[in-house]
């Protein structure tokens, strides 16, 4: 059985008053039953919430991270480091940080097999651009970042690994894919896993949708047969707007 995951990708939004008042909301008004609920911070936030977020039923994850345990990587962050904090979790190859920052698949995939090391659990971002989409070519980059993204990892790992399918013309826009369309991809995803690994790691392995997702659309997707949760931007930044993702 697929535990829901909910995730917030809180992306560059929030001073430390700011989520510390979130996150005394949840101390307050738990996240629905039988869902996991996932804040993704800045990493400056990640000690002081990690603290505070010991009260509640929401886990804590990071953003980014680089695979080098250590070194001269001015502004970067190590997967030692995350696990220090507490977070549990990693966003790895947003399509933001694939266009804005050129990450490749390659590196992605360095990122995803050391947060696996490190027993932080990757959420591996996949997703295509308006055009590809316009092309037909949306099943063929969006397995093409996940073979890529997965490349040497094990059958016995995979599981833990959490995919993220996010078009990229739907993420800030209000433009979401129907459920109907998001499942498929979702499903095609889970497809890929069974022929790379084996039918049990297809059964076990989350698959997230993301873009534009609300509370209002919350509930249509989860319906889905192959979609596991949710990657939210905008919508995870209001505590009550957070909370209602979670009760679907
Ligand atoms: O990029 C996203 C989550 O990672 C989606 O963002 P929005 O929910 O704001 O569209």
């Amino acid at each position: 059985m697929r535990v829901p995951l909910i995730a917030g990708n809180w992306k560059m939004h929030k001073t430390l008053d700011e989520a510390l008042s979130f996150v005394r909301y949840f101390a307050e008004n738990p996240p629905g039953e039988n869902v996991e609920a996932l804040i993704c911070a800045p990493a400056p936030l990640l000690y002081p919430l990690a603290d505070a977020m010991k009260e509640t039923a929401v886990a804590l994850g990071a953003q980014n991270m680089h695979h080098a345990p250590q070194g001269a990587f001015t502004g970067e962050i190590s997967s030692a480091m995350i696990k220090d904090t507490g977070a549990s979790y990693v966003i790895l190859g947003h399509s933001e940080r694939r266009q804005l920052f050129a990450e490749t698949d390659a590196s992605v995939n360095l990122k995803v097999t050391k947060a696996l090391e490190a027993g932080i659990t990757p959420i591996l971002c996949c997703g295509e651009s308006l055009e590809e989409r316009e092309e037909g070519r949306t099943g063929e980059v969006v397995k093409g970042q996940v073979i890529k993204g997965l490349e040497g990892i094990s059958e016995v790992e995979v599981p833990r690994v959490v995919i993220a399918y996010e078009p990229i013309w739907a993420i800030g826009t209000g433009k979401t894919a129907s459920n109907g369309d998001a499942n498929e991809v979702c499903a095609e995803i889970r497809h890929l896993i069974k022929e790379l690994y084996n039918d049990e790691a297809a059964a076990t392995l989350r698959i997230l949708y993301g873009g534009s997702v609300k509370p209002s659309t919350i509930k249509g997707l989860m319906a889905e047969s192959d979609i596991d949760g949710a990657l939210v931007g905008g919508a995870s930044l209001e505590a009550d707007s957070f909370l209602g993702l979670t009760r679907f």
